[in-house]
């Protein structure tokens, strides 16, 4: 039986757009993401699938039904976020000038005093404030530990409106690329550690700026908002999520003394051959450490920035598979398609592996390489923070669960300070532009009667969840699941 520790963590994350709406008069139409979805243009090119995120599991009706489940797991941890368009649907007062500084594109301070608090607490949606305390006690009460998470990617549409900006049209709320989106998000942060405080046991600012930023701008086929392909534009949207963040960071701690850090989309990087190590380097310091290094050293890509110096007390680490690179140049790299997340959907990689319903490779031993490096580098505490497979039929999830817990085990035994596990996601939900075709979810959801299924795994990971360990029994779904192709 391989133990964890008493205080380690089983749980899960989830995310609004993704989970709240489902039961009719529940919706928030007024994001970014929203009308992103329901663009006509976006659906008949293709580029999402025409599933509407109304048509959801219904979280914000159904929350107590989704925490009894997670009761019933034994899980014991939750991330979960509040939507910045449910809190403030229609635009904040401006600041008062002189709490905020801000030196041509830099916002180097935000003072978001009781005056500011104030007069944002006169144009907030009280209701909604109310459902999401409602919803967080509910968790409280049940001894869950609470990660409040602050954005999870979709923007009121007063800060960004997508349409415009996916034709190269700046001249409206043109979101990450607007520094007044820096300052408003620093202030929504205060307002809801000003709301929620008593109720949050640890914050994070924001989830995966990095896709937001890459997403958004340069891998436009994945179909986020506002899909412009630029990559200059790509690059200030990126230095304005880090800025928000550090400037969010400070905001809040005029408020909390909760740990607050970030949450952030990795992937392991492994050389296509041993002559490719070099591209591990490079790659690493462009997808992962020029990030982190601003907000920790306050080096944003060489330039000094002591404003975001020390902004994170820990890293929420989500992890899925890897990426396979090849050096091409002693100072450049590309990545080989048909490994990590650019498989074939249910197809067998190179190095026969199984790649999911998503086409995303089986490569559990990344996640302990992504933990033991950001350990040696930053020394802070960490959360999985996301890890799943979108496996409709349950077949690969069963090993991919136990494999990549182990190798968070073995992190542990190398003295990382990793302190939970959360499973994306407990349920199936909204797979942004994919919809509904991707199930993510331990538990199935018939998005017709919203009811909640057990799948084979929700009871493996109750196993782990109650012992907080991998009992032997358990043992042999520790291994690359057999990959026998279906016979005709
Ligand atoms: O795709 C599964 C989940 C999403 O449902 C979460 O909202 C998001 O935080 C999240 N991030 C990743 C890994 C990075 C990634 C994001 C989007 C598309 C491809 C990879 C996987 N997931």
């Amino acid at each position: 039986i391989l133990s964890f520790p008493r205080s380690f963590r089983f749980g899960w994350s989830q995310a609004g757009f993704q989970s709240e709406m489902g039961i009719p008069g529940d919706e928030d139409p007024n994001s970014d993401w929203w009308v992103w979805v329901h663009d006509s243009e976006n659906i008949m090119s293709g580029l999402v699938s025409g599933d509407l995120p109304e048509n959801g599991p219904g979280y914000w009706g159904l929350y107590r039904v989704f925490h009894e489940n997670a009761i019933k797991m034994g899980l014991d941890i939750a991330r979960v976020n509040v939507e910045w368009s449910r809190v403030f649907p229609n635009p904040m007062p401006e600041p008062p000038s002189s709490n905020v500084e801000v030196v041509n594109d830099k916002v180097l301070k935000i003072d978001v005093d009781e005056r500011d608090l104030r007069r944002l607490d006169e144009t907030s949606n009280k209701a909604a404030i109310e459902h999401y305390k409602a919803i967080f006690n509910d968790l409280k009460n049940r001894n869950i530990f609470f990660i409040l998470n602050l954005y999870h990617w979709p923007l009121p549409l007063w800060i960004h409106d997508p349409i415009r900006v996916r034709r190269g049209d700046l001249s409206g709320p043109t979101g990450w690329l607007d520094i007044k989106t820096v300052i408003n998000f620093a202030r929504f942060a205060a307002y809801v550690a000003w709301k929620f405080d008593d109720i949050v046991d640890v914050y994070s600012t924001m989830n995966e700026p990095n896709v937001v930023a890459w997403n958004g701008y340069i891998n436009v086929k994945w179909g986020f908002p506002p899909g412009y392909l630029n990559p200059i534009l790509a690059m200030k949207a990126l230095a304005n999520l880090i800025q928000a963040h550090a400037r969010a960071y400070d905001a809040i701690k005029t408020i909390s003394k909760k740990p607050i850090g970030i949450i952030y989309a990795n992937n392991a990087f492994t050389p296509l051959t041993d002559n490719d190590e070099k591209a591990v380097e490079l790659v690493e310091r462009d997808a992962r450490w020029s990030f982190f290094d601003a907000i920790i050293h306050g080096n944003l890509y060489g330039e000094v920035r002591e404003d975001l110096r020390n902004r994170l007390d820990w890293i929420g680490v989500n992890y899925y598979s890897r990426v396979v690179v090849k050096l091409i140049n002693d100072n450049s790299y590309i990545i080989v398609p048909g490994y990590g997340h650019t498989c074939e959907k249910n197809s067998v990689s190179p190095d026969n592996r199984p790649c999911s319903d998503f086409g995303w490779e089986f490569y559990p031993e990344g996640l302990y390489d992504v933990l033991m490096k950001y350990w040696r580098r930053y020394h802070l505490p960490m959360y999985v923070t996301e890890n799943g497979i979108a496996d409709s039929a349950d077949y690969l999830r069963p090993y991919y669960l136990v494999s990549h817990i182990y190798q968070v085990y073995r992190a542990l035994s190398d003295g990382v300070d990793v302190r939970g596990y959360l499973h994306w996601s407990l349920t199936d939900n909204y797979e942004w532009a994919s919809g509904f075709s991707m199930r993510f979810g331990l538990l199935y959801v018939d998005y017709v009667t919203k009811k909640q299924y057990w799948r084979p795994s929700a009871y493996i990971y109750r196993e782990i969840a109650i012992n907080k360990a991998i009992p032997d029994e358990l043992m042999h779904l520790n291994a690359i699941p057999p990959v026998k192709p279906l016979r005709r």
